[in-house]
């Protein structure tokens, strides 16, 4: 639970316009988490206000507050999938809606708009720091519970958003009618879903088609596939940052691959070579992760939203530093190098 003084603090504070927490809040580039961590509740109350969902569905300020805070309370603290991927997450897809104007253009209306933003805020609920594979390998209740449906995670990670709705005073659907309330978690949970990376491999050929055909909102497949492609590009977008920060970033994934991969060698068995600190060489898995899954997304998302250019360019740029890394490791011969040391 959440303790009273807590939600009271946080309902309290005037969360008033975004430009509080920093004057470029709004900015593609802006890195959220250089936002002091105290405040990170504070800033998501802000976010949904100036999207107007507060208003638009009668959310008391206390609920919200205390939906933000038990959200915060079900992230673990592995290196990556913490609250802080949360709340960035969440910040993402605050900017694609603000920026890319998605409901202003009818791209999307205001209930797939507070579907998107809650979706991102829980999509990584109670995450272990391991994947789904690993789940099925290490025979782990989640993986008897879901391995069936596969994205085991991702189930897992829904299931808890729908536990804390349930929570006494943290339901902030609750005023919505009975069939957008209904459709809102449909929507959410088919979010939450989408951010399973195997699930956004198998609709890419769609996802391509949509965007050179042009999305049609009165399609409602086009708009499943709009929510998952925002999904995705919300889950990778410290890669869009700047370079020392999503650098940071990507620091602290293989941080929880590695550790993944010594867990698998002591149950016996090989970890990918992803998780392995022994052959890993981060630079080259880097650019090999910016060129098949993230650069698609935003050359996807760029030219679905031109305004969304300059976001596939930022993360192009980092490629490029990826490049140059590798380039400085192989050539110094460092193909023995603890792969880590190479980020400092
Ligand atoms: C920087 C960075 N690198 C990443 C490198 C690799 C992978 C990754 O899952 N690769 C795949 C590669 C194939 C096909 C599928 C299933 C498996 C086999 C594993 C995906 C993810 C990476 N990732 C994420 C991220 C995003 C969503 C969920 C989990 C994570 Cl960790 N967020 N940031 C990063
Ligand atoms: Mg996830
Ligand atoms: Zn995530």
């Amino acid at each position: 639970q959440v303790s009273r003084e807590e939600t009271d603090q946080l309902c309290a504070e005037n969360t008033g316009s975004v430009a509080r927490y920093s004057p470029s809040f709004t900015a593609w580039e802006y890195f959220p988490r250089d936002l002091e961590e105290r405040r990170w509740p504070a800033a998501v109350l802000a976010m949904y206000e100036d999207l107007g969902l507060v208003h638009r569905f009668g959310i008391e300020r206390s609920t919200l507050a205390r939906f933000v805070l038990m959200v915060r309370k079900g992230y673990r603290d592995p290196p990556y999938h913490n609250f802080s991927h949360a709340y960035s997450v969440a910040h993402f897809a605050y900017l694609m809606l603000k920026n890319l104007q998605l409901v202003e253009s009818r791209c999307l209306d205001d209930l797939e708009s507070l579907s998107l933003l809650t979706a991102c805020l829980c999509h990584d609920l109670d995450h272990r720091g391991t994947t789904n594979s690993f789940q099925v390998a290490s025979r782990s209740v989640l993986a008897s519970l879901y391995s069936s449906e596969g994205s085991v995670m991702e189930q897992h990670h829904f299931a808890q958003s729908v536990c804390i709705l349930n929570t006494d005073g943290c339901n902030i659907l609750s005023e919505l009618p009975p069939k957008d309330y209904t459709q809102c978690l449909d929507m959410v949970r088919g979010m939450i879903l989408a951010t399973d990376l195997s699930r956004h491999l198998s609709i890419m050929t769609e996802l391509e088609a949509m965007a050179t055909g042009g999305y049609r909102s009165c399609e409602p497949r086009h708009r499943r596939l709009l929510h998952s492609l925002l999904m995705t590009a919300a889950d990778l977008s410290d890669q869009t940052k700047r370079w020392l920060s999503s650098k940071k970033a990507a620091k602290l994934v293989y941080r929880e691959f590695f550790s993944q991969g010594d867990m698998e060698k002591q149950m016996g068995n090989d970890p990918s070579e992803m998780m392995d600190r022994e052959r890993a060489f981060i630079p080259k898995l880097q650019i090999q992760f910016l060129d098949d899954i993230a650069l698609p997304v935003y050359s996807l998302m760029g030219s679905l939203f031109p305004a969304c250019e300059e976001v596939y360019a930022q993360t192009k740029a980092n490629r490029r530093c990826w490049q140059r890394m590798a380039d400085i490791c192989s050539r110094r011969n460092a193909t023995n190098v603890q792969s880590i040391d190479v980020f400092d």
